[in-house]
């Protein structure tokens, strides 16, 4: 999973189609193991904030106190990044030819400085959105959460990305659409005896904002990897997953400090014992549900940024949302809400995700069998000659 372009020109012909199959077969296994550090991840996260609002028996609270604790969630959706880090020195920086070399230093001014800015600026997104989709989940539904997130991510996506939209893309987007619509996961955080709020003009705030961040992050990641970080010295042109670390923990490193900075100054911080005390197993797993959901988090990141390396926003934004009614059926199977169970809704929203799912992979593999095909047209070519 080292090195994820096409093979280096000026090879032998035989070698460079072998080189392509084999870099093809590495780039298929990168998707399909974030893919499922996706799944895992949204799974393992949905599951444990179930445990810990079940056990903080959050909807028999009063109203005030319902929608307290989100510096927290955000705080712990950053947090853990640190256990990347041994990770990060195992993954080897690609080779450099002096070709690169040069061409890397006569093109770039302060590299330092933009992937600087770069880290910061996701870095505050990313503070922003864990917040806002935290005090989110509690006032809006999840499915009108993620459906609004994944059309403003297709806009971004054609404006900074300039991604071009084909049918296969677009028959993906509305299956993904209608199924988080419908299967949507049960979240035991949602407050009671709220509806009057819920499409009041906070919640439209609270609906806008951390969609807006999120989708324009995930653009701006493949931005930064496709305009920043390939052209830096140490990556010289190569894509590779060293760089998926690298702004993970950049990027995590500056929303910790944020929503640190957020926990202390909102007075929040004062709440965590009682918090701790109220929940119903006691410390030792309150301290574990905390820790466990921080790891998830970082699961569930590096998919999606491994992702948007290999392919796009828009993509790992749709692998993340088709998660969705997988995420449900686990939760029904946890779970015994008594109101809660796999419908033929939840079916259907299952079944759309794989549709949306399928029609993505085939659009990719597509693409990838253009590619081969159009090498072996200039090996043809060169025979030929
Ligand atoms: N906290 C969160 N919950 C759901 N989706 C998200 N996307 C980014 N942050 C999220």
């Amino acid at each position: 999973m080292e090195e994820f372009q096409g093979p280096e020109p000026g090879g032998q012909i035989m070698s460079e189609n072998r080189s392509l199959e084999l870099s093809q077969r590495k780039w298929w296994f990168s998707v399909f193991f974030c893919g499922f550090l996706i799944f895992a991840g949204d799974s393992l996260v949905m599951l444990l904030l179930n445990f810990f609002y079940v056990q903080d028996n959050r909807s028999e609270s009063d109203r005030d106190r319902q929608y307290r604790g989100t510096w927290t969630q955000a705080l712990i959706q950053n947090a853990a990044f640190p256990i990347l880090i041994p990770l990060f020195f195992l993954f080897p920086l690609p080779k450099q030819s002096p070709e690169t070399v040069s061409d890397q230093t006569s093109n770039r001014r302060h590299p330092f400085l933009r992937v600087l800015l770069l880290y910061v600026s996701l870095g505050v997104l990313a503070s922003v959105y864990s917040k806002l989709y935290a005090l989110a989940k509690l006032y809006v539904g999840w499915g009108i959460l993620v459906s609004t997130q994944l059309i403003l991510t297709s806009l971004f996506s054609a404006f900074i990305n300039r991604l071009k939209f084909n049918r296969w893309i677009i028959i993906s987007i509305i299956f993904t659409l209608a199924a988080d619509f419908f299967g949507t996961p049960a979240f035991s955080g949602t407050p009671d005896e709220d509806e009057s709020d819920t499409y009041g003009f906070k919640a439209w705030l609270i609906l806008i904002f951390p969609t807006l961040a999120f989708s324009l992050s995930l653009c701006l990641m493949q931005l930064g990897f496709e305009k920043v970080l390939v052209k830096t010295k140490r990556y010289a042109n190569k894509k590779v997953f060293r760089m998926v670390l690298e702004m993970q923990i950049c990027v995590s490193f500056i929303a910790t400090l944020v929503c640190f900075v957020g926990l202390f100054a909102s007075g929040e911080f004062k709440e965590l014992k009682g918090d701790s005390e109220r929940f119903e197993k006691g410390k030792t797993y309150y301290i574990l549900s905390l820790v466990g959901l921080a790891l998830s988090w970082q699961v569930w990141a590096v998919g999606l940024l491994g992702l948007v390396l290999l392919v796009s926003g828009l993509f790992a934004d749709v692998v993340h949302m088709c998660a969705s009614p997988f995420v449900s059926l686990l939760v029904v199977l946890a779970f015994d809400f008594t109101d809660d169970d796999y419908g033929w809704q939840r079916r259907g929203a299952l079944l759309g995700a794989v549709l949306a799912l399928a029609s993505y992979f085939y659009y990719l593999h597509k693409t990838k069998k253009k590619e081969m095909a159009e090498l072996n047209k200039r090996e043809h070519n060169n025979s030929e000659a």
